[in-house]
């Protein structure tokens, strides 16, 4: 399955098709983890012909069926990272692998859905699979069945919240099949019931068969408490990866020796 049917076309704006930017060193060999990166490094040439690093050396994986976090300070490369996972960007060098299909959730809930209802942007990307119309009411049906969505099958799009959005965005990609969620910071925006609503419609999408991962870049550290494991990144540079706990506590000992330099 090609990447470019997983990505709303509305939301890619000017972008050029996703086929034409794949990078061609994405290895699409069978792995056990879902998403793995060695030595990754993504750098931009500036308009007076300088390399300026992103991403250095980034080294990690993470396994099938977890949710993970990817978390940092503002600028550290969190997003260029997920972009390059989702294949919008490519590396300098480096590997990068992504167990497909995979599909990048938009920070920006009105990027995320595109037909006037919800059941019509549901079926969006399936149009293409020559499906029976039965098949198509399954997939739509069940995908939001597990982001608690059902009750909303006729309901126009822009009548419901930024989470109910993004949770119709979840959706659309599990009715596809998907197999790794990337979603950059869904929960900016959203309050906090709608935050709850999110969080517990993507542990729901990664269910018990263990084929579903997603990797959740986030600024909020309270939500790393819902992650299997966590990656916490500084300046390009994966500086922690591994269980939610101990990332957690390792930013908050950051967090206080920056109060404690702020205050001496
Ligand atoms: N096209 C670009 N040109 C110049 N600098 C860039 C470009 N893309 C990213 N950067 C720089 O790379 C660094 C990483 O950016 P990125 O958006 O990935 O960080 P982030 O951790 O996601 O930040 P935030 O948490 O604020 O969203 C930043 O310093 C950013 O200014």
């Amino acid at each position: 399955m090609n990447l470019s049917s997983l990505v709303r076309p509305s939301a890619l704006g000017l972008l050029p098709p996703l086929h034409s930017i794949l990078p061609s060193r994405i290895d699409v060999t069978e792995n056990a983890a879902a998403i793995e990166c060695s030595s990754l490094n993504y750098s931009i040439t500036t308009r007076q012909r300088n390399l300026v690093p992103i991403l250095k050396d980034c080294t990690f994986s993470i396994p099938s069926g977890q949710l993970w976090m990817l978390l940092g300070p503002n600028g550290c490369g969190k997003s260029t990272l997920l972009k390059i996972l989702a294949g919008l960007l490519k590396p300098t060098n480096g590997t990068a692998y992504v167990k497909r299909p995979k599909s990048y959730v938009f920070q920006n809930p009105d990027h995320q859905v595109v037909m006037p209802t919800v059941e019509a942007d549901v079926a969006f990307g399936l149009g293409k699979f020559n499906m029976s119309r039965d098949e198509v009411r399954t997939r739509v049906s069940k995908a939001l069945d597990t982001v608690g969505m059902s009750k909303y099958l006729q309901r126009p799009v822009q009548t419901l919240s930024g989470g109910q959005k993004q949770r119709v965005a979840i959706a659309g990609a599990l009715a596809e099949a998907c197999k790794v969620l990337l979603l950059d910071e869904l929960t900016t925006f959203l309050d906090e019931s709608d935050q709850l609503g999110v969080i517990k419609a993507v542990k729901s999408s990664l269910g018990d068969s263990g084929e579903v991962t997603a990797l959740w870049v986030t600024h909020r550290l309270e939500e790393v408490k819902y992650a299997d494991g966590a990656l916490y990144m500084e300046d390009g540079k994966i500086v922690m990866h591994g269980d939610g706990a101990s990332i957690m506590d390792f930013i908050k000992t950051q967090q206080s020796s920056y109060i404690n330099q702020i205050n001496s």
